[in-house]
């Protein structure tokens, strides 16, 4: 696999709707999710899309963390998600900043779910079910939304 470059606004597969997983698929994609995370990780996100390193699979990282970018952000254990889905999102809604890798350079105030219920599959194929408030619902939000062809723009108040 050769070396992930991430697409910026404007490349079309960051407006696809991306393909659902087969869980006979999980393992075979290990090599590649360790090479997601470490580009996540080069650019001091705090999450990202499978469809950012043009891959339009239903796949991402949730990887809240303070860092130089996000220097409030909580500490949690970078977590990759196989078919997320969102099962419950509350009412209440709160704004808070974005950005995003593929839109360098700006950020805007997004309006998110303040608490949604989760699920998502592990590498192993197991099932989590799991509930999320704060910045780490935001940011499992912004990543829902990638597999959907949205970005944060679309959504900036
Ligand atoms: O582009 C991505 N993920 O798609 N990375 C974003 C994730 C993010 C999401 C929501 C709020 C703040 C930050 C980043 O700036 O690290
Ligand atoms: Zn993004």
């Amino acid at each position: 696999m050769e070396t992930l470059t991430i697409a910026q606004l404007g490349n079309p597969i960051l407006r696809e709707h991306a393909s659902p997983l087969s869980a006979a698929q999980y393992q075979e994609l290990a090599p590649f999710f360790t090479a997601l995370q470490q580009k996540m990780l080069e650019h001091n996100g705090v999450g990202i899309a499978a469809p950012q390193v043009s891959e339009s699979i239903r796949a991402f990282i949730v990887a809240s963390c303070p860092n130089p970018r996000y220097p409030d952000a909580p500490m949690m254990e970078p977590t990759l998600m196989l078919n997320p889905e969102i099962t419950w999102a509350s009412d209440s809604m709160e704004k808070d900043w974005e950005g995003c890798l593929s839109i360098p350079g700006i950020r805007a105030l997004v309006n998110r779910h303040s608490h949604i219920e989760v699920r998502y599959d592990t590498l192993e194929g197991k099932e989590v079910k799991t509930q999320m408030e704060g910045f780490i619902a935001r940011i499992f939000q912004h990543e829902l939304d990638h597999l959907n062809g949205l970005v944060f723009l679309d959504r900036a108040e």
